[in-house]
């Protein structure tokens, strides 16, 4: 499947206009903001950004399997496997989306659990961060944190999860196409998506009062 990143530019909200994040929280109500696609995308950095713009608490579900394991990333693959690493994912995941509202960046690979999928869509809105290649293979060559790509031809292997798990990303309520602009204005282009998403509460119509 070709790699498509023409998605449809959503118009930027400005940062400064602090009524597009409360309106944002409030439709939002208990649901977390859930960052998900392939590695590099920019889903921490992102997520982070978006956390400190609507003033909500932020997660990463890397970050937390290092913590609750008390190991990191390579070493619970080297230790235990991938299929153990995914059942803690998917713990982890299913215990941070309790504690809404917030922004929770997943790793790279849980969307792929149908199990994830269901537990993000009852408990949160989802968010795609969608890059091509060139972009991705850039960024995820200055850190070596990556076990699935500590291989002779890191990117052969990107191009085969791309193709394997685009489709599933697709799936998101939200798709943003990530790219080396800046980080705000990504962040800004999420939270107008998300508003775009998002519908606005109905306003109740008034009851006519009776003539007497
Ligand atoms: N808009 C951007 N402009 C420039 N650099 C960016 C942008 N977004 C992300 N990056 C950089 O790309 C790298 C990867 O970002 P990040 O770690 O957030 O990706 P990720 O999606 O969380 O990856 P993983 O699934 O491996 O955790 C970081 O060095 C980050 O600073
Ligand atoms: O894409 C993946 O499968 C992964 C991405 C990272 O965020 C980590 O969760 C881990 O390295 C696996
Ligand atoms: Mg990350």
């Amino acid at each position: 499947m070709p790699f498509d990143t023409a998605t449809p530019p959503v118009t930027a909200v400005t940062e400064k206009d602090p009524s597009d994040t409360a309106r944002l929280l409030k439709r939002l109500g208990r649901r977390s903001i859930v960052f998900v696609g392939i590695m590099g995308a920019g889903k921490t950095v992102i997520g982070r950004r978006v956390a400190a713009m609507c003033n909500l608490p932020f997660h990463d579900s890397d970050h937390e399997i290092e913590k609750v394991s008390r190991m990191t990333i390579p070493e619970l693959f080297a230790t235990y496997g991938e299929p153990e690493f995914r059942a803690l994912e998917e713990r982890v995941i299913e215990r941070l989306l309790r504690n809404g509202p917030q922004v929770i960046s997943t790793g790279g690979g849980a969307f792929m659990s149908e199990t994830t999928r269901n537990n993000i869509k009852r408990r949160g809105v989802s968010v795609w961060l969608k890059a091509d290649i060139e972009t991705l293979m850039n960024r995820v060559s200055r850190r070596q944190n990556r076990p699935l790509l500590n291989t002779e031809n890191p990117r052969e292997v990107m191009e085969r999860l791309m193709a394997a798990r685009c489709p599933v990303y697709s799936l998101a309520d939200v798709t943003i196409h990530s790219r080396d602009v800046s980080k705000d204005q990504i962040a800004a282009e999420v939270i107008a998506g998300l508003l775009q998403h998002l519908p606005a509460p109905r306003k109740r119509k008034r009851k006519k009062k009776k003539p007497q």
